[in-house]
């Protein structure tokens, strides 16, 4: 991992929480509803038949409810608490059949169900705090009805199903795990730029939009810089494209240095760089970046015991002064950086000609 890793990635970067991302869960809770609902359906029908009238009654609602979830759940704003509403009285349900004196000796096998739906739903700690109490009471409740049987092939039969028990526990934590880890992997690749580890296109993009939409909201200051590392076709050229790597991995830590953690540094493409300065005027901007050019300009890259001197020129754009939208403040700070290149390089352009 990179020094200035985690501080240019402060806004793209989202760790934390495992589980399905809430499309996924809206898209597996219709599922988990709808094979509920025809399950319940089935089941109410042969409690029915079985002149079971109450429970089968009680089946047949339940089945109704859940088809229409299985309908509204696509447009949930928060499909988490659809979840716990679904779980809780399901996994009370499931520990109660097991309780009931009629029910099948083999009932409690869909206790098993409790841990997958738990982590695939909640994610690894929310799963586990749900499913290990309803277990070990599904547990209890096994063994109140049935006893401790006196008996070796009772004993095995019990084993049998607690270990089962245990081990889909077990196995699902360890999975659920992995795959958020994976996960994790995967966005942050999605997010960063692989050679210098600051923000991609993308992701910088898309915190550049967010922070429009702050700003336009709250009214603070947001400067957006545009940064080009000038020559740098001849570092190439000179040293090898290994040292040119280099050194745009170095003029990244020099940059991301002096940023706060709110700020944003990302690499749009070769050489070109964008810095996303919240809550920043651009008397503020204009001294900052003034001072991470001239911080470029007296950091050259060492390179086997040679100094290769590196500088860039820069562009500024204020919100509110130079545009209000992103598309409008990239387009001025562009323009201002292509002046700056054009009028001799490393130098800071933050006004159009005539203003001052
Ligand atoms: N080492 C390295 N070089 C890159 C990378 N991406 C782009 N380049 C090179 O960057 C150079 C950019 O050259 P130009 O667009 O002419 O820009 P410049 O030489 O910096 O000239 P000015 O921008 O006008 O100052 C090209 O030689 C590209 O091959 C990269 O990831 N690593």
């Amino acid at each position: 991992m990179f020094p200035w890793q985690s501080r240019s990635l402060s806004v793209a970067f989202k760790a934390g929480a495992t589980g399905l991302v809430e499309n996924d869960q809206r898209a597996l809770m219709r599922v988990v509803f709808l094979t509920s609902s025809i399950t319940l359906g089935a089941f109410g029908v042969l409690q029915l038949s079985y002149g079971r009238y109450l429970l089968g009654l009680f089946e047949l609602v339940s089945c109704a409810v859940l088809l229409w979830c299985s309908w509204r759940v696509a447009s949930a704003v928060r499909p988490v608490i659809w979840i716990y509403f679904y779980l809780l009285p399901l996994y009370c349900f499931l520990t109660y059949i097991i309780f009931m004196p009629d029910a099948s000796h083999t009932a409690f096998v869909w206790v098993y169900l409790i841990p997958i739906l738990s982590y695939l739903l909640l994610g690894r700690l929310a799963g586990l705090l749900l499913a290990l109490p309803f277990i070990s009471a599904a547990a209890l409740a096994y063994l109140y009805r049935f006893g401790v049987p006196a008996d070796a092939a009772g004993l095995i039969d019990l084993g049998n199903s607690l270990l089962c028990g245990l081990l889909i526990l077990l196995f699902v934590h360890l999975y659920e795990s992995r795959r958020a880890l994976a996960q994790r992997a995967l966005e942050h690749l999605a997010e960063v730029d692989a050679l210098t580890g600051v923000a991609n296109r993308g992701s910088f993009q898309r915190a550049l939009e967010r922070s429009v939409d702050e700003a336009a909201r709250s009214g603070s200051g947001l400067v957006l810089v545009m940064m080009d590392v000038d020559f740098f076709k001849e570092v190439n050229d000179r040293w090898g494209h290994d040292v040119g790597d280099a050194a745009l991995q170095h003029i990244c830590a020099c940059i991301a240095q002096r940023l706060r953690r709110t700020d944003t540094l990302g690499r749009l493409g070769g050489e070109e760089f964008g810095i996303l300065l919240r809550n920043t005027d651009a008397r503020a901007g204009q001294e900052l970046v003034e001072s991470l050019r001239r911080q470029i300009v007296i950091t050259p890259l060492e390179h086997q015991g040679q100094q290769i001197l590196l500088s860039a020129t820069f562009g500024l754009a204020q919100m509110g002064v130079d545009g209000v939208t992103a598309f409008e403040l990239y387009r001025c700070a562009d323009q201002r950086l292509y002046r700056g290149k054009a009028s001799g390089r490393n130098q800071l352009i933050d006004r159009d000609p005539g203003f001052g």
